[in-house]
């Protein structure tokens, strides 16, 4: 199916805004790509590639770096927004004043807001309202690949099918597919959990625990973002699909994962501050272990792998202490 031509907007330079930004203008739309830090995008526009996140990832001809977000969104059709869960408001905020009322908005942020942990379509409807169509991104997929144009999929959800529809039509291609769904809230929660749970298997693999604990980590990892799925109101296919399970193995298991990586240092007895600055990038999971764990607290939802992973970040407990609060669990039935 041949997408008619667009006009994007991308808000959120980092290595995502720019991979999907260069996803789309290959697919011949025209893109104008922002950033809040118009010396940044200067520099990224003059090199034509993202010289700091995706240097070896060339600029189609479609594609621009534009300082001034008014005249980046003024001349778009729809908005693409792809900054970390922190600054989702924010940047929202921002928008709004810009927008028409035609407009529509779909993000790629995984993540949860820091203290009120609201999912991004919670934060999106708070910000703009609930009269236009929006939708999320997300599904396996790390940015470099995107960029080196690698196969991939991932999922668009939307409450709008029109939209998703045009959305993954304006993406889908030959090594970037596309899947639809109406799920927002298991696509956002799927999102989320799943930096946390990276987290947890790369302490267990940064200690030499093995792929035997790393298999026990994903499965009953996703049976723990299948309970909070479930108690937030998302279909439990979709904890299966590439939102859910397709992300959640991509994450935990490739070292170009951050969250994973954090995990990896956070082993080797290296802090979360540390950890966060060598790695230079946004690592989610970090402040998503605490919305997790006080929501699972709040549903009276038992999370134990996620409740470890925070107690790592945010209490100071030693990896090995963490792994054996989890391995002196009692057992139980596995359908529990
Ligand atoms: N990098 C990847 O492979 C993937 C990332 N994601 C998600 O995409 C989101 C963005 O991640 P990355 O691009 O990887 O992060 P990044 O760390 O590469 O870049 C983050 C960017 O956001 C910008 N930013 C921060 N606060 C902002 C604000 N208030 N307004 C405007 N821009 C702001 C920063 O200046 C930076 O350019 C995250 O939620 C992440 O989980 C999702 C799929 C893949
Ligand atoms: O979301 C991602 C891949 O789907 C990127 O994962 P990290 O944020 O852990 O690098």
């Amino acid at each position: 199916m041949t997408a008619p031509l667009q006009r994007f907007a991308v808000l959120g330079a980092g290595s995502w805004g720019t991979a999907l930004a260069v996803q789309l203008a290959r697919r011949g739309h025209t893109v104008a790509l922002w950033a809040r830090d118009s010396q940044a995008i200067a520099a990224h526009e003059a090199a034509r590639c993202n010289t700091r996140y995706l240097a070896d990832t060339p600029w189609p001809d479609t594609l621009s770096g534009e300082p001034d977000l008014a005249r980046a969104v003024a001349g778009a059709d729809d908005v693409l927004v792809v900054v970390p869960s922190h600054a989702l408001a924010d940047c929202l905020a921002a928008l709004a004043p810009h927008l028409t009322p035609d407009q529509r908005v779909l993000w790629a942020t995984k993540g949860l807001e820091p203290d009120t942990a609201r999912l991004p379509h919670e934060v999106a409807r708070a910000v703009l309202g609930d009269t236009r169509a929006m939708g999320v991104l997300s599904g396996p997929s790390f940015s470099g690949e995107v960029g080196h144009g690698l196969p991939t999929a991932v999922t668009i959800a939307s409450e709008n099918d029109a939209f998703a529809n045009d959305m993954a039509a304006a993406f889908h291609d030959g090594m970037f597919r596309v899947y639809t769904a109406r799920d927002v809230i298991g696509v956002g929660v799927g999102g989320a959990v799943k930096n946390v749970l990276a987290i947890a298997v790369g302490i267990s693999d940064g200690l030499g625990y093995g792929a035997n604990a790393r298999a026990l980590l994903i499965t009953r990892g996703l049976t723990e973002m299948m309970r909070l799925g479930a108690a937030l109101g998302g279909a439990r296919e979709t904890f299966t699909g590439m939102a859910g399970l397709g992300d959640l193995l991509l994450t935990c298991t490739d070292d170009q994962s951050r969250n994973r990586r954090m995990g990896l240092a956070l082993a080797t007895g290296q802090s979360v501050d540390a950890a966060a600055r060598e790695i230079g990038q946004v690592v989610e999971g970090v402040r998503v272990a605490r919305e997790v764990h006080r929501m699972a607290i709040a549903h009276g939802i038992d999370m134990p792998i996620a409740a470890q992973a925070y107690a790592v970040l945010h209490e100071d407990m030693a990896a090995t202490t963490a792994v054996r609060r989890l391995t002196d669990r009692p057992y139980r039935a596995e359908a529990e």
